[in-house]
């Protein structure tokens, strides 16, 4: 008999009920018990929904109120001393640590956030500092383990592994990684003799690291862990699970290291297959094989993955394996059944989690019984896939034919243009902007929803949007920014706008995806080839251009970032979809150019996001096409445009020549949560792109005091030349209030304004 598993399940709820809990809660709409009440609510929905598809290992801990990374570091104890201090009760300094905390029992910045892998998910960054005692701290995963145990679901616990919270955490003292592998031995032994005694049979170690480049030191690191942690574990039975790539750095090592189970994904991990043919599998040993997809919506090819499965047979009885999620499938929207407005022949072809369940269970009963009967489902989803002629937009082909070297490439060089700009802008010395979008507040999402369901006309929603253009841009003149925006109401999401604008792409209603915390994405899907029909944009920038002398940015997506948080095709490469979606942008860019637009904002906050996990693939599969696409966009401006870009959470490290390759005039980042780690490694490469490093953190509610503005700027100034530099807050201002939002900006103008006072007072 086949087995079925999930690595993870989504947790914000089909509807978001999680995310509007939560924020309730924030505004002390909702009580501490019922936000609780609610939350076991919706975990128990979701192990219902896995026991009727008959999943052999269900997850549990695999719920968060904002992060499960979070969740793991004050489970353990890892809680800086300056949210103890606070003395807030546990579910607040959980809190604290995510958005930081600025009230009556102090003002402490929230703990940094990166990218989780090469998803568009974020997590919270854990911190050691030398006198972090790691303990178990919290009653969490076992509180949740006897919770679906009174359903009468014996689940499988889900636990971020050592190896990887050590490698994903930040130290802020002299003690490093090695340091803490013991304590946190014997901190994870007593988890498993915990899960032991409550009757777990499985536990679920995840350690996605282990699909990265590890150097010989960090294998070391990995085994003295595993070989701590396996010894004595009596007879819990782990399972290490990995995801998101191939464990080609330490197949070996795993396979040696006695686990009871090993999770591998077999969709993107490339190399996975053929590590298991050379290297063979440990006899007794599960396979927990990734073969649904936990990351794209496209329904599973069942065809297609009977063959892959009947490879592993060579190596594996039948028995050992276990029909997976190549990843959690917190990656996927929760259900079609949500999609009322999607024509069937579209929802054909797409599954999203509950569905995924469902090909979970297909797969189970079509591997147990190979019958011609059965195998109709695989005939019946090959009669599903497109035909080509469904898919292609001929005038589109002809204008990628048609490309040539000139496309890619902006004249005159970036110095000549950096004169001409500042001629022609004259802008002062630390030129302060924002980011692009303004808050979105209940009123501009309400007209929205109004518009959506015909309560509101379109014209009215018009003037109601262009209204609150003129409200930002006098609001941004009064503050004392230099280069203003228009504030982006108009868009629900700005990868989200662009789709619903341009042809080719499909929406859904409710398919959300959790992005951080309480926020969440609805990304559109990629249906067919992509073209701009009409102009997207324009009417808002030229508007808010009218009303103002100072220059308005032009604020557009890049097509990388639109492909990378979109659900993407998987009949053409992504280069192609990524080309086709820079011509429409490139069109657009055009347009704004030649209706006075003098600054031009394409966003690329997605870029580093697909960048393959193994540096050796950076650059054939992604970065020599990714790179081409931004260029193809703006390659064809005036001189004197300014062209700026955005990234947010980017760790450039290795990336800064690609990153100077995208030839943009001016480039705004994230910076204020990583403490000017990045400037430091701009000046170490020479960067020579003008730079505007996030002055402070938009994600947290906390307003930045000026001198904490003026602390940032200054310690920049102390690596990039003044003529280089930008001020600007580290991403849009679209989840933030407009209260906090406009006290922020006259903190930072306040601040720049008095630099601006000691550099005149240094140059009289
Ligand atoms: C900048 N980031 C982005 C990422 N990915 C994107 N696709 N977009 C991004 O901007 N990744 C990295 C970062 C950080 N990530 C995020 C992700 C999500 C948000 C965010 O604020 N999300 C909003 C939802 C935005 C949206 O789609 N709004 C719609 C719907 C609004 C809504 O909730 N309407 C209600 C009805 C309202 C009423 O009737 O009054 C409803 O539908 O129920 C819109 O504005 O129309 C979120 O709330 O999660 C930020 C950063
Ligand atoms: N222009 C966008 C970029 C976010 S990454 C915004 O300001 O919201
Ligand atoms: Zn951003």
């Amino acid at each position: 008999m086949s087995k079925s598993s999930v690595i993870g399940f989504p947790r914000i709820g089909s509807l978001r009920e999680l995310k509007h809990w939560t924020e309730d809660y924030f505004a002390g709409k909702l009580s501490l018990t019922q936000l609780h009440k609610n939350a076991a609510g919706l975990r128990e929905q979701h192990w219902l929904w896995q026991k009727q598809k008959d999943i052999d290992f269900i997850p549990s801990n695999d719920f968060s109120f904002y992060d499960g990374v979070l969740d793991t570091a004050c489970f353990l104890n890892l809680i800086p001393r300056e949210y103890q201090d606070l003395g807030l009760h546990d579910t607040d300094t959980y809190f604290a640590m995510a958005r930081g905390y600025q009230g009556e029992k102090g003002d402490v910045k929230a703990l940094a956030m990166r990218k989780w892998f090469n998803t568009n998910y974020h997590y919270i960054v854990p911190v050691f500092d030398d006198d972090t005692e790691v303990r178990l701290n919290t009653d969490g995963p076992f509180s949740y383990y006897r919770e679906a145990m009174k359903l009468g679901i014996k689940t499988k616990p889900v636990l971020l592994g050592p190896f990887t919270l050590l490698k994903l955490a930040d130290y802020r003292g002299v003690k490093k990684a090695e340091d803490f592998a013991g304590p946190l031995i014997s901190a994870y032994r007593e988890v498993f003799s915990k899960f032991h005694s409550l009757g777990a049979e499985w536990l679920q170690m995840d350690e996605p690291i282990l699909v990265t480049d590890l150097t010989q030191e960090e294998i070391g690191l990995f085994k003295d862990l595993y070989t701590g942690l396996l010894t004595g574990k009596e007879d819990l039975k782990v399972l290490l699970q990995t995801y998101f790539g191939d464990v080609r750095d330490v197949y070996r090592e795993i396979m040696k290291l006695g686990f009871d189970g090993i999770g591998l994904d077999f969709l993107e991990g490339k190399k996975n297959l053929q590590l298991l043919e050379e290297n063979g599998f440990p006899k007794n040993t599960l396979l927990f094989a990734g073969v649904v997809n936990g990351k794209n919506i496209w329904r599973n090819n069942y065809e297609k993955t009977r063959k892959m499965i009947n490879q592993f047979t060579a190596k594996i009885t039948e028995e050992n394996i276990v029909i997976n999620t190549s990843c959690s499938l917190l990656h996927v929207p929760y259900s079609l059944e949500n999609e009322d407005n999607m024509d069937q022949k579209y929802k054909n072809h797409f599954a999203f989690a509950r569905e995924k369940l469902q090909e979970l269970g297909d797969l189970k009963e079509l591997l147990d019984d190979q019958d011609e009967e059965k195998n109709e489902k695989y005939l019946q989803q090959i009669a599903l896939r497109k035909t080509k002629e469904d898919d292609v937009n001929p005038g589109i082909q002809k204008r990628i034919k048609a490309l040539s070297e000139k496309d890619f490439k902006r004249c005159p060089d970036f110095e000549e243009r950096e004169k001409l700009q500042k001629a022609k802008l004259k802008l002062p010395v630390l030129p302060a902007t924002t980011i692009g979008s303004f808050p979105q507040t209940a009123e501009v999402k309400a007209w929205r929803a109004k518009l959506k369901k015909k309560e509101l006309a379109p014209a009215q929603y018009e003037e109601n949007i262009k209204k609150k253009i003129a409200q930002c841009i006098a609001q941004q003149e009064e503050i004392g920014l230099d280069v203003l925006v228009h504030g982006e109401f108009e868009r629900n999401d700005m990868v989200e706008y662009f789709g619903e604008n341009l042809e080719g792409f499909l929406f859904t209603q409710k398919a959300w995806v959790q992005s951080y915390g309480t926020r969440c994405v609805k990304p559109p899907i990629i249906w067919t080839d992509i073209e701009r029909k009409n102009p997207i944009t324009l009417k808002y920038s030229t508007y808010a251009q009218s009303l103002t002398a100072k220059p308005v940015k032009g604020m557009l997506t890049g097509p990388v970032t639109i492909l990378n948080w979109s659900f993407p095709r998987e009949d053409i490469s992504d280069k192609e979809t990524a080309f086709q979606i820079a011509l429409a942008i490139r069109d657009e860019v055009l347009d704004l150019e030649a209706h006075g637009i003098r600054v031009i904002q394409i966003d690329e906050a997605a870029l580093k996001e697909k960048l393959p996990i193994r540096r050796a693939d950076w650059h054939t599969e992604y970065l020599d096409w990714a790179i081409s696409a931004f260029r193809l966009v703006h390659s064809s401006v005036r001189p004197e445009t300014q062209i700026h870009t955005h990234m947010c959470y980017s760790e450039f490290g290795q990336m800064i020549k690609d990153i100077e390759a995208m030839d943009a005039d001016v480039i705004s980042f994230e910076a204020s949560r990583s403490n000017l780690a990045i400037v430091n490694s701009l000046v170490e490469a020479g960067f020579q792109t003008e730079v505007g490093p996030g002055v402070y953190d938009i994600h947290s509610p906390r307003v930045p005091s000026k001198e904490e503005i003026l602390k940032a700027l200054k310690g920049m100034l102390g690596k990039i030349e003044q003529a280089k530099l930008w001020v600007n807050p580290d991403c849009g201002l679209k989840t933030r209030g407009e209260t906090e939002t406009i006290a922020s900006l006259k903190n930072v103008v306040q601040a720049v304004l008095e630099i601006r006072e000691e550099i005149k007072a240094r140059q009289d």
